[in-house]
């Protein structure tokens, strides 16, 4: 007596997919979803999938069983399990392409983007509820009526029984595809392999398709790619978790007003950030020429952020003054809730700041400090509210960038740290709390990276070979070419002594008027100033010999993977040191910020997961051969903690916090 059959999910979700965590799971082997979906498509009753929320890998392969989709207006669906290293493995690689053609699925399997519906403006409001689901680019089939023709044959409703949509240049089109998949993968497999799996679509019957996408799948499954964006996955959402036994939290309401205080590079970007997350913002700098400079450059931000989303420049509101405001007078500091300080990196001018903001604010106003390596006590003792100052240390461009590093100092209070993670939250980026210390946790591990890189040149190596190797890795982008970027006098404390090895390379191409990009020339040359393709340099290849000869330093090759070990592992190593200090509560904070922070490759799972991957006793192993051999080069004497571990056996990571015997207070 059964009409039909709907499928929904619970709690205004469709489905989340498979659970990740039995990926890793032995009770897992031998489940499989496609039979599943597979034997609802072949129902003789019709089975329509009502989406709400989110319907997301297995679960949207479900839907695409299924004879009928509807779904909510809200609804998000997508197949991210490229993301965590897999390819949709339930037959979804086969139906897609039959559904919205090979074009839209491509960019959805590879990317594993979600996407919202796309209502077309012609569209009855009355169905608000359950609409047909519809997706941008896509085919008109994939706009379904809501209502089941009765009698209506189901042949043609099952996805599988269906052409892939031919393309007149299929061929071109999927080499070229192929190309841009590749390019943007940065060494990750699973994009090209989600790509195989949509191509065999485009060559094979449904059924070998699908042989073809099992065995892709299972080469995905057991590969240590999709053990590290698992383990990113999680490690992500843990760290933001961040609780004190008193509950302590601070609310971002729409009555909050936050002032971001100076309109440089980082501030502007800081101000976008928070228009973009529709908090009200006074940006207050104290000159006027800066002030127009900064308002100009952050309109540009922002009329470019309002033509990147759907409702454009209405929905951030940014020409409305209760939403933005800009200004040189510090009275407007007495009615704000929380400042963000993002001034020039400089202790006395901060101090003298944080003095002015600390007489002007109200009492319950926090003072937040972007700075990216100072102390925060120090800057918190010229205020009359040290349980209210934090570091708030975001990324350029910070209204791009994910990471948001929260610097707690010695009187910071748990209302204060909840209230920046709760920023974090609302700006949709990732926070993670660590302990105040020069550099912090990120810029902390990067010093010796940095320094590796230039000594590193110094005994023999090219700009170019040293970046390659990086990029290789999965970098977006090596050392060199990023020291240009950002600019060569800007500040990297590498170059700091404390009586070890210091290598002068940086200041000395300063001195020669080489500031990188902006001034077309520093490890590379550019076409102009300000260009940005880095072609090596015969002179820079000149200097160096030179240099080498005046210091006496004897040139030797140097392989790629003593490139890679020096520049990575003294920064694994320092981030042994910054565990054992309880700067930071865990290893999955580290990854976390490398991956959202400075360009880690995510599919290596972040720079602590890649060490306990290659194994911590080779580790120590290559920091006590390189160390022996450059005695005088800081960076290489391996962590105590290092050591620890190795002597224990090699621990687990989740483990390797109990091997500390100082546990964190704060955290
Ligand atoms: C039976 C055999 C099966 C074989 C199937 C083969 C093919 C199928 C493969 C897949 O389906 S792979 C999974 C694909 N799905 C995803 O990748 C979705 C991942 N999740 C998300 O994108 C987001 O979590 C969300 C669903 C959009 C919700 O985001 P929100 O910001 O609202 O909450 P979160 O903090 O992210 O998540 C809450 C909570 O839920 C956990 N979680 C979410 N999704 C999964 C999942 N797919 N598996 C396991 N756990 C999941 C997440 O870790 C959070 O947990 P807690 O931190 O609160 O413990």
């Amino acid at each position: 007596s059964v009409k039909a059959v709907m499928i929904c999910g619970e709690n205004g979700k469709f489905s989340a997919g498979a659970d990740i965590k039995g990926f890793s799971s032995p009770k897992r082997r031998g489940i499989a979803l496609g039979p599943i979906v597979s034997l609802i498509e072949r129902s003789e009753k019709p089975v329509v999938a009502a989406i709400e929320g989110v319907a997301l890998g297995g679960g949207l392969e479900v839907a695409l069983g299924c004879h009928y989709r509807i779904a909510h207006v809200k609804a998000r669906m997508g197949l991210p399990e490229v993301t965590i290293g897999l390819l949709p493995g339930a037959e979804g690689t086969q139906r897609l392409p039959r559904l919205v053609g090979v074009p839209a699925a491509l960019d959805m399997i590879t990317t594993g983007k979600v996407l919202c519906l796309v209502i077309p403006p012609a569209w009855p409001k009355t169905h608000e509820f359950l609409l047909p689901m519809y997706l941008p680019d896509v085919d008109a089939l994939f706009c379904n009526s809501i209502f089941l023709p009765p009698g209506q044959p189901l042949g043609p409703r099952r996805l599988s029984l269906k052409p892939v949509p031919k393309l007149p240049n299929m061929e071109a089109f999927l080499s070229e595809a192929l190309v841009k998949v590749k390019k943007q993968a940065h060494g990750c497999l699973a994009p090209e392999l989600c790509f195989q799996a949509v191509k065999a679509a485009t060559e094979q019957p449904f059924a070998d398709g699908v042989r073809r996408e099992q065995e892709l799948f299972n080469v995905l499954l057991t590969s240590g790619q999709a053990q590290a964006l698992q383990y990113a996955f999680f490690a992500e959402r843990a760290v933001q978790k961040w609780t004190t036994p008193s509950g302590a939290s601070w609310k971002i309401s729409d009555s909050v007003s936050l002032l971001s205080l100076g309109l440089g590079t980082m501030g502007r970007g800081i101000v976008t950030s928070l228009v973009k997350a529709k908090i009200p913002v006074v940006a207050l700098e104290q000159d006027l020429e800066y002030l127009n400079m900064g308002r100009k450059a952050v309109m540009f931000l922002l009329e470019r952020e309002a033509m990147k989303m759907e409702q454009g420049a209405q929905t951030l509101d940014f020409h409305n003054p209760a939403r933005l405001q800009f200004t040189v007078d510090f009275d407007v500091l007495r009615d704000v809730d929380l400042v963000i300080e993002a001034v020039f990196e400089n202790m006395a001018l901060k101090k003298e700041i944080f003095h002015k903001l600390s007489r002007i604010c109200k009492p319950g106003a926090f003072l937040c400090t972007n700075t990216s390596a100072l102390n925060i006590n120090e800057i918190a003792s010229a205020t009359s509210r040290p349980q209210q100052v934090i570091g708030t240390h975001f990324f350029s461009p910070a209204h791009v960038m994910k990471l948001l590093e929260i610097i707690y100092g010695h009187h910071t209070s748990p209302t204060t740290i909840a209230t920046a993670m709760q920023l974090a939250k609302v700006l949709k980026k990732v926070g993670v709390v660590v302990g105040n210390c020069f550099g912090f946790a990120g810029n902390r591990m990067m010093f010796p990276y940095a320094q590796q890189a230039v000594f590193l040149l110094e005994e023999g190596s090219r700009p170019e070979a040293v970046d390659q190797v990086i990029e290789d890795f999965g970098f977006r982008i090596g050392p060199f070419r990023m020291s240009d970027l950002a600019g060569l006098d800007v500040g990297t404390p590498a170059r700091q002594r404390h009586g070890h090895r210091y290598s002068p390379l940086p200041d000395l191409l300063c001195e020669n008027g080489r500031f990188g990009q902006k001034t077309g020339k520093g490890w590379y040359q550019y076409e102009k100033a300000g260009g940005r393709t880095a072609k090596p340099d015969p002179w820079l290849h000149s200097f160096l010999s030179q240099y080498r000869d005046t210091h006496r330093i004897k040139t030797r090759f140097i392989d790629q993977e003593e490139i890679l070990e020096r520049c990575l592992f003294s920064l694994i190593n320092e981030g042994f040191d910054i565990l054992a200090e309880g700067i930071a509560s865990g290893p999955e904070h580290l990854d976390v910020i490398y991956i959202n922070g400075y360009g880690w490759p995510k599919h290596r799972g972040g720079p602590m997961f890649y060490a306990s991957t290659v194994g911590l006793s080779r580790i120590l192993a290559k920091l006590q051969k390189y160390s022996e051999a450059h005695p005088d080069v800081p960076g290489l004497q391996p962590s105590a903690f290092l050591k620890k571990l190795v002597a224990m056996g090699n621990p687990p990571l989740k483990e390797w916090m109990s091997y500390l015997s100082r546990p964190n207070n704060k955290l």
